[in-house]
């Protein structure tokens, strides 16, 4: 239920890694999950592939809450989206082990690029600002067995990139340039500004 004059965040994520995030925010929140086509154009550059299916997330639970008759006055949805992008490709989630051990097996030894996007909409009127960080990740070399045992774990089948820079991914990531939690999977410093812009304060 929505603790609606408090002007609630609603995030439009299934993604435990975003939901603890927001919680970390200390003020009220829920949470809708939408699902959603997550397919794009081709010819997209990651920024736009971040941004707008960051949107379309937001947009989804926008939708429901309207068709639910909720309008709360200063309450704003959430929507976020995060790739990795190496040497022109880019890598969502793995489908299945394979695809997680080839992606792995491009990233090791070399630099990559997250990009994560945010959108904020507002429940009440509609508008939308939409942003992206892009941050750089260079991971240590790895021989296949190390990837193979890594992927054994499970952790890197519901991430984009296949690796959690926030578990043990932590001990195969050697350097990094920008926002951590951007690679996480929402750019805390980004949505924050964002909020700032429906005057929401987060201290
Ligand atoms: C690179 C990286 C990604 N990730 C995660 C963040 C996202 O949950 C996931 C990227 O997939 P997304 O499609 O962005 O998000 P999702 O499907 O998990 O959740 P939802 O669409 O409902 O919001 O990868 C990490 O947790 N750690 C990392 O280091």
């Amino acid at each position: 239920m929505s603790i609606a004059s408090e002007k609630t965040i609603i995030l439009a994520s299934s993604s435990p890694r975003r939901q603890e995030l927001i919680r970390s925010l200390n003020r009220p929140y829920e949470i809708i999950v939408s699902s959603v086509d997550e397919t794009t154009d081709p010819g997209l550059s990651p920024a736009e592939i971040v941004e707008q299916l960051s949107s379309r997330k937001a947009q989804a639970v926008y939708e429901r809450c309207k068709a639910e008759s909720r309008f709360e006055t200063g309450s704003v949805i959430v929507g976020s989206d995060t790739i990795v992008v190496q040497g022109g490709e880019v890598l969502g989630k793995p489908k299945d082990a394979e695809d997680a051990f080839r992606m792995l097996r491009s990233l090791q030894g070399r630099g990559h690029q997250v990009y994560s996007g945010v959108a904020v909409i507002d429940l009440q009127t509609g508008v939308q600002h939409v942003s992206h960080r892009k941050t750089n990740v260079r991971m240590k070399p790895l021989a296949d067995e190390q990837i193979r045992r890594y992927i054994a774990t499970g952790e890197p089948m519901d991430k984009a990139g296949a690796y959690g820079i926030q578990g043990l991914g932590a001990t195969i990531v050697e350097e990094i340039e920008g926002d951590y939690f951007s690679v996480v999977g929402l750019p805390m410093s980004l949505l924050s500004d964002l909020l700032a812009r429906f005057s929401i304060a987060v201290f």
